[in-house]
């Protein structure tokens, strides 16, 4: 099976613990040696949000901002190859191309953000559309996509599954700028839209948790799947 797994920034560093890398590298090893053939994209959590407001407040343009996350998105790729060792592309990976010749000759592809005007959302959809993958898993800070911010909206419900077009709705309110957070960004989602692609949206911060949805299916988030051909989707269940 060919995953592509996003990591958030706040998952893997919300503060530099060598130890807390090595524990998500350990989950990624063992799918590995599981026979999952894998790309990973890393984020830049709030490290690169720290570097945003720092630069938005010297009058740097967007551009110029996602072009920082870009950045720091990379630091933490490099971070997560240090722990990986062997068998890992040496370097982040800075193209949809170098990342699937990493995967297919056999290694795990490790890579930030890439272009400005998204976040690494994107990359880690598109990535996935471009290998063909079997199963795209976002490991964030939040465990599943919820009809609000479940952090400001009390009233906010977890969404236990949604189609990729339901996804574009709840998804598409949410602000664009550079260092917002959403569970996954818009163009993401249209991705996902695009490509049919099965998708599952996790709390990351403890990485067994990815090993589990992985291999067993089993996770508490919330599951993207595409309707079935010939099926309109009718309804949003909830959890
Ligand atoms: N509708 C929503 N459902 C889930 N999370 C949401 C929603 N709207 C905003 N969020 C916020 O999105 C954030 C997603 O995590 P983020 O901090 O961006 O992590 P990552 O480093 O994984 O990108 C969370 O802080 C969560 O509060
Ligand atoms: O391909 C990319 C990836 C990231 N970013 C920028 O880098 C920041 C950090 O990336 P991350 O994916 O961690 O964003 P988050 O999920 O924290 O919003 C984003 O907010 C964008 O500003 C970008 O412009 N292009």
């Amino acid at each position: 099976m060919r995953v592509v797994i996003s990591i958030g920034g706040s998952v893997l560093a919300p503060e530099l613990d060598a130890r807390r890398v090595e524990a998500h590298a350990a989950a990624i090893e063992s799918l590995a040696r599981e026979g999952c053939e894998l790309g990973t994209v890393v984020g830049g959590g709030g490290v690169a949000r720290e570097y945003i407001d720092a630069a938005r407040g010297l009058g740097a343009n967007e551009v110029q901002l996602d072009q920082i996350g870009i950045d720091v998105t990379r630091i933490n790729a490099r971070l997560l190859i240090a722990a990986l060792g062997a068998g890992v592309n040496p370097a982040p990976a800075h193209s949809y191309e170098d990342a699937g010749e990493a995967i297919r000759r056999g290694d795990i592809s490790v890579m930030g953000g890439v272009v400005p005007g998204q976040t690494t959302d994107a990359v880690a959809a598109a990535l996935a559309e471009y290998v063909d993958a079997d199963l795209l898993v976002y490991a964030t800070s939040v465990d599943g996509v919820y009809s609000a911010d479940p952090r400001s909206d009390d009233s906010a419900e977890k969404f236990e599954e949604l189609t990729p077009e339901e996804l574009v709705k709840v998804i598409a309110p949410m602000s664009t700028d550079a260092g917002s957070s959403a569970p996954v960004d818009l163009l993401a989602a249209k991705l996902i839209e695009r490509a049919g692609m099965r998708t599952i949206v996790l709390d990351g911060t403890e990485p067994q948790r990815l090993e589990r949805a992985v291999l067993r299916g089993d996770h508490e988030g919330t599951d993207i799947v595409p309707a079935a051909a010939g099926t309109e989707p009718t309804y949003w269940s909830q959890r």
